[in-house]
């Protein structure tokens, strides 16, 4: 409730573009070499008119060739200012929105990379990388263009105002009587503007989101021969951000509209006394030349104002969206002052009393008051039923989300007192559906500790037994693998994430046996490169694979969130409780071989 009360009141203002201004402050050197191409380009413009009225009323009525010669001499002197100094605007005004965006951009992502799983639980990627893009975008456009057009109109504006008044105050003060008029419906309109564009950016993010999952699974949508329907559901999320955009759009053209014509015809009635005037005789009429020249300028520049201030509007709805993401704050954070974990690392892992539910469905208990230890160096097989929470526990372990009750230790130390990179840098996990980059082998290989040597990544990979194949590809260690490691078969993948493990070398060992992904001759090669690695590690392993359910010193049998069971293979089978089950079913589907 005070949430949406805050959104609403954050809608009704530019403010969120203040976000923008640190940023901006640490460019002093752009900013000035902006304003200061920026008031010479303003001055040189406001001094035409004056030009004119000497042109008109001294070279022209007085015949004049040398002063008309001269005077258009000067007159190219200042146009070559006018463009020197408006292609410095250009460059330092653009220069410093590509910085300013640049920098909003990294920080964005840095921000990002540090925010708990839970947060990318509630938000689509999709979602997160169209604020990235588009968002940016828009602000960028916000700091370079509209910023500085912004700038130079309420200089020429003010400018030609002072002008106006010098040149005639009676004249004048007809058209700053008109000023209101123009001012008042700008500030209405560009509220409602900045609200649209906000509309029209979520809209635009929920398509990108939609476009970004569907084209990542391009392979099912295709075998499901689900195209057309894709289309048609990504073509309603784009018509829905086009309507959404065009009811901004129009917002601003009806903005511009009015703007422009309360200016204008203002200026018109004021020529319309003006050149009484001089029919009268009460003003030259080189006077009402200049006077006219600064009028349009005048009214150009709150005309341009008024779009700028629809361009200003747009950008704070993008930032508005951007400061979002930046406020999200980590749900799990290092302690200010962490227990430092004891050197050297042991790998002892204990349970005490857990419980947990994910942040998602509080009400749904996921781990009841579970409690186990591990012994360094132990092999411990977790097995158990789809959805009994095997997977919360390794979730739990790295610390990606809190336990709600109880506690978890890791070499004595509470996970929660520990510092979180400390902690994750103990374990290491290779899970289910490995993460292949798209990058080089190498790269993917090395991901696992970034500074590793040439000669560490190729001890690893051999390891993992997986130099082979990688020494088979057509650039060996430098073939790019494709996004998500197309290129590669699954045991191919799953030997490349266990030699990114193995470089890692780290005391905990979190291993989720993928079950199908690979054939008898692929399963054989993962297996004996774990085999090496679980040697030495503590090790954690949800087994589906007879192989590895003999290896481990002890077997947890997990159901519902509970510990059901815990022994070795014989003594549970011989228990005929779920486990016996669970081995009988497997036996029976070929799973698991029958032990005598
Ligand atoms: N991010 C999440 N948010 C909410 N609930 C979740 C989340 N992840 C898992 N769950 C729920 O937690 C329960 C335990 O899931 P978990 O993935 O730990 O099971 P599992 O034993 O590993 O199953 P499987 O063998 O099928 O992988 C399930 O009921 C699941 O629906």
């Amino acid at each position: 409730m005070a949430q949406s009360e805050n959104a609403e009141a954050r809608r009704r203002s530019l403010k969120p573009l203040r976000q923008v201004f640190p940023y901006i402050r640490s460019y002093r050197g752009l900013v000035i070499g902006a304003l200061i191409s920026l008031v010479m380009a303003a001055v040189t413009t406001l001094a035409l008119p004056l030009a004119v009225r000497r042109l008109i009323d001294q070279g022209f009525s007085h015949a004049n060739t040398t002063f008309v010669s001269n005077y258009f001499a000067m007159l190219m002197g200042m146009a070559a200012l006018l463009a020197l100094a408006s292609a410095a605007r250009y460059y330092f005004v653009i220069t410093l929105g590509e910085r300013v965006v640049s920098d909003l951009r990294r920080d964005v992502f840095s921000h990002l990379t540090t925010l708990s799983p839970v947060f990318f639980d509630r938000i689509q990627s999709g979602e997160i990388i169209s604020r990235l893009a588009a968002d940016t975008t828009q602000i960028k456009s916000a700091v370079g263009a509209t910023a500085s057009v912004a700038l130079r109109n309420l200089i020429l504006g003010f400018g030609a105002l002072a002008m106006m008044v010098i040149t005639s105050p009676k004249l004048s003060g007809l058209v700053v009587g008109a000023i209101p008029l123009v001012v008042i419906p700008l500030i209405a309109f560009g509220r409602s503007v900045r609200q649209r564009s906000r509309a029209a950016q979520d809209m635009l993010a929920t398509a990108n989101a939609y476009a970004g999952e569907q084209i990542s699974a391009i392979r099912t949508l295709q075998s499901f021969t689900n195209e057309d329907l894709v289309t048609s559901r990504f073509h309603a999320a784009v018509e829905t951000a086009f309507k959404a955009a065009r009811s901004s759009v129009l917002a601003r053209a009806l903005l511009t509209f009015v703007a422009i014509f309360i200016v204008f015809s203002s200026v018109v009635a004021v020529l319309w006394f003006g050149s009484r005037d001089v029919l009268t005789g009460a003003i030259s009429p080189g006077t009402l030349g200049q006077f006219l020249l600064y009028s349009v300028f005048a009214a150009g520049a709150l005309g341009a104002l008024s779009e700028v201030w629809g361009e200003l509007a747009q950008a704070a709805g993008a930032a508005e969206r951007l400061t979002e993401l930046l406020a999200a704050e980590a749900e799990i954070r290092s302690p200010a002052n962490p227990t430092p974990l004891p050197v050297p690392a042991r790998g002892a892992l204990a349970f005490e009393n857990v419980s947990f539910a994910y942040p998602a469905s509080p009400d749904r208990t996921v781990l009841h008051e579970l409690s186990f230890t591990v012994q360094p160096g132990e092999t411990i097989a977790i097995v158990g039923p789809s959805g009994a929470g095997k997977s919360t526990l390794f979730a739990l372990l790295q610390r990606f989300y809190d336990v709600n009750h109880g506690a978890i230790f890791m070499d004595g130390t509470d996970l929660r007192e520990a510092d979180l990179q400390a902690l994750r840098a103990r374990m290491s996990i290779v899970p289910q559906d490995v993460t292949i980059f798209a990058s080089s082998v190498r790269d993917n290989i090395a991901f696992g500790r970034p500074r590793a040597s040439e000669a560490e990544i190729r001890a690893a990979a051999q390891a993992a037994q997986a130099e082979e194949f990688i020494l088979k590809l057509e650039r060996g260690y430098d073939t790019q693998v494709g996004e998500r490691g197309v290129t590669l078969s699954g045991g191919q993948r799953q030997r490349l994430a266990i030699a990114r493990t193995i470089l890692r070398n780290a005391p905990v060992l979190l291993l989720d046996e993928a079950t199908s992904a690979l054939d008898a001759a692929s399963e054989m090669l993962v297996q004996d490169a774990l085999s090496g690695l679980m040697q030495t590690r503590t090790t954690l392993v949800i087994a589906h694979r007879l192989a590895t359910v003999l290896q481990a010193d002890r077997i947890l049998v997990m159901d519902e969130g509970r510990i059901v069971e815990e022994g070795d293979h014989r003594s549970l089978v011989a228990k005929g409780g779920l486990y016996a089950e669970l081995a009988h079913l497997q036996f029976k589907a070929g799973i698991l071989e029958p032990v005598s």
